[in-house]
């Protein structure tokens, strides 16, 4: 049997995306689960995905046969920028039917795989086709990371409405407590937005991501 397929994606970049999959994914490793994580599309980088990196340190394991065959990132692009700007950038066009295969492929020999996003939800992969066309079409239940700076409240709402008007499912929302930041803010935030989950989105999880190390 296939194994699940779960979307990571954030309100913005620089949210805590990869922090909150590799957590996550060790969480679901310590409950005995074989888990892998894959990264749609990096940008700003060159070689090993930086993302896959990071998942495979907090994982506590090493690069697998998957990282070095580039399973789990069929895109890496040099300019630190949108897909849809780096893919153009190399003269390249990122085929998302090539990513899903490969997700496919992983979901064949993990209970999890944990698919990170670029950026936030509506980022391009070309002029047409973003994010959230991708999750509309794969069906993929999504874990959104959010924060308590200042205007998180703001993009976590319009998150949260882009997946009700399109119907995306929403497995959990992730608090992320990094960056600390004002302490007053963050209380309220993390408040607000765990009783409009509950009110809006009842079947979803609150988690909390703590800081790290
Ligand atoms: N909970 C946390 N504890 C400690 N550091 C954190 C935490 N969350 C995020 N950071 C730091 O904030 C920065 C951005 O986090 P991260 O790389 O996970 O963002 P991202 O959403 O994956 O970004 P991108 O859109 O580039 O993929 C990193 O330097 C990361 O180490
Ligand atoms: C380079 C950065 N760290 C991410 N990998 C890509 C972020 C794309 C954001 C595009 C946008 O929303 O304007
Ligand atoms: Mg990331």
């Amino acid at each position: 049997m296939a194994g699940q397929i779960l979307f990571v994606s954030g309100i913005d970049t620089d949210v805590g995306k990869t922090i909150a999959t590799g957590i996550y994914a060790k969480q679901l490793m310590a409950q005995g689960f074989k888990v892998i994580t894959q990264k749609m599309v990096q940008t700003g980088c060159k070689g090993m995905a930086e993302d896959i990196v990071q998942h495979r340190k907090i994982m506590q394991i090493d690069l697998t046969e998957e990282d070095h065959q580039g399973l789990t990132c069929p895109y890496v692009f040099s300019y630190p920028c949108s897909p849809h700007l780096a893919a153009r950038l190399e003269n390249r066009q990122i085929s998302t039917a090539l990513i899903q295969q490969k997700t496919t492929e992983l979901a064949q020999k993990y209970d999890y795989v944990l698919l990170e996003g670029a950026g936030g939800l509506c980022v391009p992969y070309d002029e047409q086709y973003t994010t959230l066309d991708y999750l509309k079409d794969c069906g993929y239940p999504l874990i959104l990371v959010t924060s308590g700076k200042l205007g998180s409240i703001n993009h976590t709402l319009l998150s949260l409405a882009a997946c009700k008007q399109n119907g995306i499912p929403l497995h959990s929302l992730i608090y992320n407590r990094y960056p600390l930041g004002d302490e007053i803010i963050n209380r309220e935030t993390e408040r607000y937005l765990q009783q409009y989950l509950a009110e809006h989105f009842p079947d979803a999880q609150f988690e909390i991501l703590s800081i790290i190390d």
